[in-house]
């Protein structure tokens, strides 16, 4: 991974494509952050989904939840999800973000990444109902962990993001079209991580 041991003063990849990622650490206090991470791994009703990969069910490495306006139905890559009405604590995240993303999100999906074995596996937000350009807000409290891209026309192009405790990140433009994300387990002893992706569903 050559641009990983290229890390700048926060510990970052250098020449992060700035036209697909927004990096904004420190968007919530640590105060705050802490409150949201206890808060959610306590009262959110987490899932462990299964999943069909090449034709097999493999379980989900990390919990989830969907979050979202409940006045409309939700068809997402084939199934029907009934998003779970906004809570207090996700408005006062989603208010405070959607002025610095410029957008109005209609729905949240929850990641709870309980240590260094939960991950996500290379992907691309790119279903149809995100639209053509999604812009995804990722906000990330606890552990940092880190976010890869990979260019798909190029897997040696690739940077990593540090996902700081309250840190803000965006995803835009062409990321989900022309690049992959993912969070890669750690060798090393990693703690709690719960990371919410802001989206709008058309
Ligand atoms: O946990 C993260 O930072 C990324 C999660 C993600 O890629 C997703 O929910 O689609
Ligand atoms: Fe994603």
């Amino acid at each position: 991974m050559e641009q990983l041991s290229f890390f700048g003063e926060a510990g970052q990849s250098a020449n992060l494509p700035v036209e697909v990622l927004d990096y904004h650490p420190d968007i919530f206090t640590a105060q705050e952050s802490a409150f949201f991470l206890k808060t959610f791994i306590a009262t959110i009703p987490w899932e462990q989904r299964i999943i069909s990969m090449y034709g097999k069910p493999v379980i989900t490495p990390r919990l989830t939840a969907w979050y979202g306006d409940t006045n409309k139905d939700y068809a997402f890559s084939g199934h029907k999800f009934n998003p779970l009405p906004w809570t207090e604590e996700l408005l006062k995240i989603k208010e405070r973000i959607e002025p610095l993303a410029n957008t109005r999100f209609n729905s949240v999906l929850l990641n709870y990444y309980r240590d260094a074995n939960d991950s996500v596996a290379w992907h691309a937000d790119d279903e149809t109902e995100l639209g053509k350009q999604p812009l995804i807000a990722s906000v990330s409290f606890g552990q940092v962990r880190q976010f890869d891209i990979r260019h798909k026309a190029d897997h040696q192009r690739k940077y990593a993001v540090k996902l700081e405790n309250g840190s803000l990140l965006i995803m835009k433009g062409d990321l989900q079209h022309n690049w992959e994300h993912r969070i890669a387990k750690s060798t090393k002893p990693m703690n709690e991580r719960v990371n919410l992706t802001f989206r709008v569903i058309i």
